[in-house]
C-alpha cells in the first residue's frame, strides 16, 4: 500500500514538474525585451481556472490593479505570459487610442483562433485583413440609425410579447415572480429571431420553442466547454490535432440549417421584410445601399484607415456566397444573443435594487410616451436621455467582453518608448480593469449612472469608456444592441414595477464559470403590473 502511495506521489509531482517546465520555459521573453511583467501564469493558475476558482475576467481585473499601483505614473504597458504566450496589456488611455484608431493599420486583426467551423471562421469577427474589411464595408450600412427605425416594428412587437410572458408568471402579493434570465433569454431569441433569421421563434409565448432550446444550449457554459476553451485559445495546436469544436455540432446544424432554408426562402419567393436577413439578400444581390443615415462616432471618424488594405475590394454581390452570408446571420447569436441578455439582466437586478433609479427611468419613459400618444415608439426611444445614461454604467460595471484584444500585424515602435513589438503579437486591452480603476471612475463599485451625464463624461479620457471596444473594428452590433435594451427596458419599466425578492441575492453574484460578465443562474425577481391614470 505504501508502495502504491509513494508511486501516485510521485507521478503527482513528475506531473506538476513538467507542467511548471512547460508553462515557465518562455518566462524571460518580456524582461529581456525591456518590458516589465504583469503576470506570468503558474500551474496553480492552471488549477485555479479548471476548478473555477478564478475566472479570465477576475485575473485580468487583479491583474490590472496591481501593475498599474506599482508606480505614479503606472507603467504605460506590461507583459503578460498566458499560458507560455507572451501578450503584451496596454493600460495608458492614450496608447490605446493610437493603437485602436490612429496605428490601427498595424493592429487590424483580432488573436487568431481556430474554430474549425467554416461557419464560424467566416463570420466578421473572425475574419482577418482585407476579407475581413470588405465584409465589414458591405455590412455597415445594415447597422444604421435608419435601419433601426425600419426593424422598429419587431422590437415592439417582442417588447408587446415581453409583458404578457411576464404576466403569465405566478403571482405572489399582486406581483409575477420571474427568474429573470429566463424572460430576458426568450425576449432575446425573439428579437434575433425576426431580426436575423426572419422568423416567428415563438420563445415568449411558448417555453418549448425549439429555438429557445438551442439558443439555451448556446449559452449554456459545462465544466466540458470551459476546459475546452482554454485549449482552443491559449493552446491551439493541441486542440486543432484533437479536434476540439468551439461549437457543438447539433447547434451549429441547427442553426445554418435554418438559415440555410430562410435565405432560400427569401430568395426565390422575393419575399421582402424589414430584417438583416433582407439586408444580407441585398447584399448578395449588390443592392444594399448605404441610406445616407450612417452615424460614425467621433472615434470611428478618427481612425486613420491608412492600411494596406484597399477600400473594400469587392462588392456584395461577388463576396456573399451562401457559407460567408450564413456566418453574418449567425453572429447574431455569437456575438449578440449573451450578451444583450446579459445586459438586461443586470438591468434588472439594478433597477429592483435601486428604487431611485427606476422610478427616474419610469418618469423619462413616461414622458417620452405621453408626447408620442401612449405607445412605445422609435421616437420614444430616441428620447431616452438617462435611460442611455443607465446602460452606460450597467456596462461599465459588468462588461460582457471584459478586455479588447488585437493582432499586431506588422512590426511597431510603441511611441515614445525603445519596445518594438513583432508582427503577431498580441495586444490585450483590460476594458473591465480601465472601467474600476479609481483614478477614473471614484469609487468604482458604486452604481451610479449620473456618471455619464454629458457634463461628467466630457471630464474623462475618451477611451475610459470601452464596453463596445473602439475604432473601425469597435461593436458593430452597437447602435442594434443599445436600440434592442432600450425598448426592452422600457417595457420592463413602464409596464412593471420591479423588486427584489426574498431569494434574490443582494450584492448580485456573479456565474465565474462562463468568460463574459453574467449574473448567476435563476436570478429571482418580482414584477408588478403598473396602474396607469
Ligand atoms: C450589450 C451588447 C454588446 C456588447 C457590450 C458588445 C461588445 C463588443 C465588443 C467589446 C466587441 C469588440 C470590439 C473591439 O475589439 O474593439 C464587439 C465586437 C463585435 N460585436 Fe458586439 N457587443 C454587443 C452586442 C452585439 C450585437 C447585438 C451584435 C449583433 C450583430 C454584435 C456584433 C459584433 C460583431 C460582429 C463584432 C466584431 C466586429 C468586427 O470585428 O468588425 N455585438 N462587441
Amino acid at each position: 500500500m505504501w508502495w502504491t502511495l509513494g508511486l501516485i506521489v510521485a507521478t503527482v509531482v513528475l506531473i506538476y514538474q513538467l507542467l511548471k517546465l512547460y508553462l515557465t520555459r518562455n518566462n524571460s521573453y518580456w524582461p529581456k525585451r525591456n518590458v516589465k511583467v504583469v503576470y506570468s501564469s503558474e500551474v496553480a493558475t492552471l488549477f485555479e481556472l479548471f476548478t473555477k476558482k478564478k475566472t479570465l475576467i477576475g485575473m485580468d481585473r487583479a491583474y490590472y490593479e496591481k501593475f498599474t499601483s506599482v508606480s505614479s505614473p503606472p507603467p504605460r504597458f506590461g507583459g503578460i505570459m498566458e499560458f507560455r504566450s507572451p501578450v503584451l496589456m496596454v493600460t495608458d488611455l492614450d496608447l490605446i487610442k493610437q493603437i485602436l484608431v490612429k496605428d490601427f493599420d498595424h493592429f487590424v486583426d483580432r488573436r487568431p483562433i481556430n474554430f474549425d467551423e467554416p461557419t464560424f471562421q467566416e463570420t466578421v469577427l473572425n475574419l482577418e485583413g482585407q476579407k475581413w474589411k470588405d465584409v465589414r464595408s458591405v455590412l455597415s450600412p445594415a447597422f444604421t440609425t435608419g435601419k433601426m427605425k425600419q426593424m422598429f416594428e419587431q422590437f415592439n412587437t417582442c417588447g408587446k410579447n415581453f409583458v404578457q410572458c411576464v404576466q403569465s408568471h405566478p403571482t405572489s402579493d399582486n406581483g409575477h415572480l420571474v427568474t429573470i434570465q429566463d424572460v430576458v433569454n426568450r425576449f432575446t431569441v425573439d428579437v434575433i429571431g425576426a431580426t436575423a433569421f426572419g422568423m416567428d421563434t415563438n420563445a415568449l409565448k411558448d417555453k418549448d420553442s425549439e429555438f429557445l432550446k438551442m439558443a439555451r444550449k448556446l449559452s449554456d457554459v459545462t465544466m466540458w466547454r470551459v476546459v475546452r476553451n482554454i485549449f482552443i485559445f491559449f493552446v491551439p495546436k493541441f486542440a486543432k490535432v484533437v479536434g476540439l469544436k468551439i461549437m457543438d455540432a447539433e447547434i451549429m446544424n441547427f442553426f445554418t440549417g435554418i438559415l440555410r432554408a430562410a435565405l432560400y426562402n427569401r430568395e426565390t419567393t422575393g419575399e421582402k421584410r424589414n430584417d438583416f436577413l433582407q439586408l444580407l439578400v441585398e447584399a448578395r444581390a449588390g443592392e444594399l445601399k448605404s441610406d445616407g443615415t450612417e452615424e460614425l462616432d467621433t472615434f470611428e471618424k478618427d481612425a486613420v484607415l491608412k492600411t494596406d488594405l484597399k477600400p473594400a475590394t469587392t462588392t456584395g454581390k461577388k463576396l456573399f456566397i451562401d457559407n460567408l452570408t450564413i456566418a453574418q446571420s449567425f453572429v447574431f447569436f455569437t456575438a449578440g444573443f449573451d450578451t444583450v441578455g446579459a445586459l438586461l439582466n443586470f438591468a434588472a437586478y439594478l433597477l429592483a435594487v435601486h428604487q431611485d433609479v427606476q422610478e427616474k427611468v419610469y418618469d423619462e419613459v413616461k414622458t417620452s410616451m405621453e408626447a408620442s400618444g401612449e405607445e412605445i415608439e422609435y421616437e420614444t426611444v430616441v428620447r431616452l436621455e438617462y435611460m442611455d445614461m443607465l446602460i452606460s454604467e450597467i456596462l461599465r460595471l459588468y462588461p460582457p467582453a471584459n478586455r479588447l484584444e488585437r493582432k499586431c500585424v506588422m512590426e511597431y515602435k510603441i511611441p515614445d518608448s525603445d519596445v518594438t513589438i513583432v508582427k503577431d503579437q498580441i495586444v490585450v486591452i483590460p476594458a473591465g480593469g480601465i472601467h474600476m480603476d479609481p483614478r477614473i471612475y471614484p469609487d468604482p463599485e458604486k452604481f451610479d449612472p449620473e456618471r455619464f451625464t454629458q457634463e461628467n463624461k466630457a471630464k474623462r479620457h475618451p477611451y475610459s469608456y470601452l464596453a463596445f471596444g473602439m475604432g473601425p473594428r469597435n461593436c458593430i452590433g452597437m447602435r442594434f444592441a443599445l436600440f434592442e435594451a432600450k425598448v426592452a427596458i422600457a417595457y420592463f419599466v413602464y409596464y412593471f414595477h420591479i423588486e427584489p425578492t426574498p431569494k434574490t441575492p443582494i450584492p448580485i453574484k456573479i456565474d465565474t464559470k462562463v468568460g463574459l460578465n453574467r449574473p448567476i443562474a435563476n436570478l429571482e425577481l418580482k414584477f408588478t403590473p403598473r396602474i396607469h391614470n
